[in-house]
């Protein structure tokens, strides 16, 4: 097993990375909670899976286990589930003395790590992360969030959990849909990270060399995303380069109405951001090309006609690293080297 300190101002906590690791859930979380009420978020698909061995763990270690079961996919990331989910504690005595641990994917995480900011202004919380996006990415540096309609991750807290528990094991019943998807994230961090990690995604020619490599990825993805989140948890800097492909990406998830997933519309943003970066001579010439090979060797998209839309300009308005009018967009120089590059939104147009 391998452990990733994240060592923050706040607090200090571990992300446990290891087959096998499943079988231990009740006694790696006794060793960071005393025995406590724990609310057990899990989506349904998740939950048909594993929440019955999850739940007799915790039990085993002694806590007193209320499940919570939300509807799979983005649509449970929204203030109403939220607001379910707190009725659901209210009603059985959640303190804050208690806990939530949330088992699933990216949106169980974002969900269920707003809804433990959130709960009597914080109480403790745990991610056991089963998807590939939420071993690779999410479950890493406390960034929570629910979305409006029409809005990504408009609201939400940087919000850090007590522990992380990262099983690759879960990924045997993964879909290679969902597991592709989480490996766009996977390619955005090699290139923010440098040659080495680059050249390793360089190999990956399919989707099963993905499921043979995943704990490898994750390794390399969680440790790249624990020193930028030490160095800048809340985003005031280098935290934003996480954020390469997202500008586009989040317009495109959104225009796609549902059917493209996060890490499918990440790669798009990737690819048509770097291409103008590279239009302009920022990205050295022949990257662009180098990252497009990655994604499209396991399927993801690499384009689409949504990209400078009138729409597309309405929401890229909404992008965090939009600050008064200025848009910080990441461009990646060359495999390593990201920046932030500052535009007028004004001048998105002549850009896109
Ligand atoms: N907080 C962050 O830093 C961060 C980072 C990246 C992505 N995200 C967010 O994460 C979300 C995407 O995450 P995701 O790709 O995990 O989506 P998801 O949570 O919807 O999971 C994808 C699908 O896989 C299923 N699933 C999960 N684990 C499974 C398993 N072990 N076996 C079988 N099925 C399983 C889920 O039920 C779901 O149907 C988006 O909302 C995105 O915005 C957040
Ligand atoms: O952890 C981060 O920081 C990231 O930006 C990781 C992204 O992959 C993730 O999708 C994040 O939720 C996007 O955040 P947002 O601030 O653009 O909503
Ligand atoms: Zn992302």
């Amino acid at each position: 097993m391998k452990t990733i300190p994240v060592q923050l101002k706040s607090k200090d906590y571990d992300i446990l990375i290891g087959r096998g690791l499943r079988a231990q859930i009740g006694t790696e979380v006794a060793k960071v909670w005393s025995k406590r009420k724990i609310a057990l978020v899990s989506d349904k698909n998740v939950a048909e899976l594993y929440l019955k061995e999850v739940h007799q763990s915790l039990e085993d270690a002694g806590f007193d286990v209320l499940d919570l079961v939300v509807p799979a996919g983005e649509s449970s990331k929204s203030l109403a589930q939220m607001g379910d989910l707190v009725q659901q504690m209210a009603d059985a005595g959640f303190t804050r003395a208690d806990g939530v641990l949330a088992l699933g994917g990216g949106v169980v995480g974002d969900l269920a790590g707003f809804t433990a900011a959130s709960y009597m202004r914080g109480i403790a919380f745990i991610q056991v992360a089963t998807s590939l996006t939420a071993q690779v990415d999410s479950s890493v540096g406390g960034k929570t969030a629910v979305n409006l309609k029409e809005v990504k991750n408009i609201i939400g807290a940087f919000y850090q959990p007590d522990l992380v528990l990262v099983d690759p094991d879960f990924l045997d019943t993964l879909s290679d849909r969902d597991l592709v998807e989480g490996y766009g994230e996977v390619v955005k961090t090699s290139v923010l990270h440098g040659q080495d990690f680059f050249a390793l995604t360089g190999k990956i020619k399919s989707v099963q060399d993905i499921r043979e490599q995943a704990e490898e990825l994750s390794i390399h993805s969680i440790r790249y995303k624990a020193k930028i989140v030490m160095a800048d948890e809340k985003e005031s800097g280098q935290r934003q380069f996480l954020n390469f492909g997202h500008t586009f990406g989040h317009a495109i998830e959104l225009l796609s109405h549902g059917s493209l997933r996060h890490g499918e519309a990440v790669s798009i943003g990737m690819v048509m951001i770097s291409q103008r970066f590279e239009a302009v001579g920022i990205t050295e010439k022949g990257l662009t090309d180098e990252i497009a090979q990655r994604l499209a060797a396991v399927g993801l998209p690499i384009d689409s006609d949504l990209v400078g839309t009138p729409l597309f300009f309405k929401h890229i308005v909404n992008d965090k690293k939009n600050r008064g009018g200025i848009l910080n967009l990441v461009a990646v120089k060359n495999v390593g080297e990201p920046v932030i590059v500052a535009k007028a939104l004004d001048d998105m147009h002549d850009f896109v």
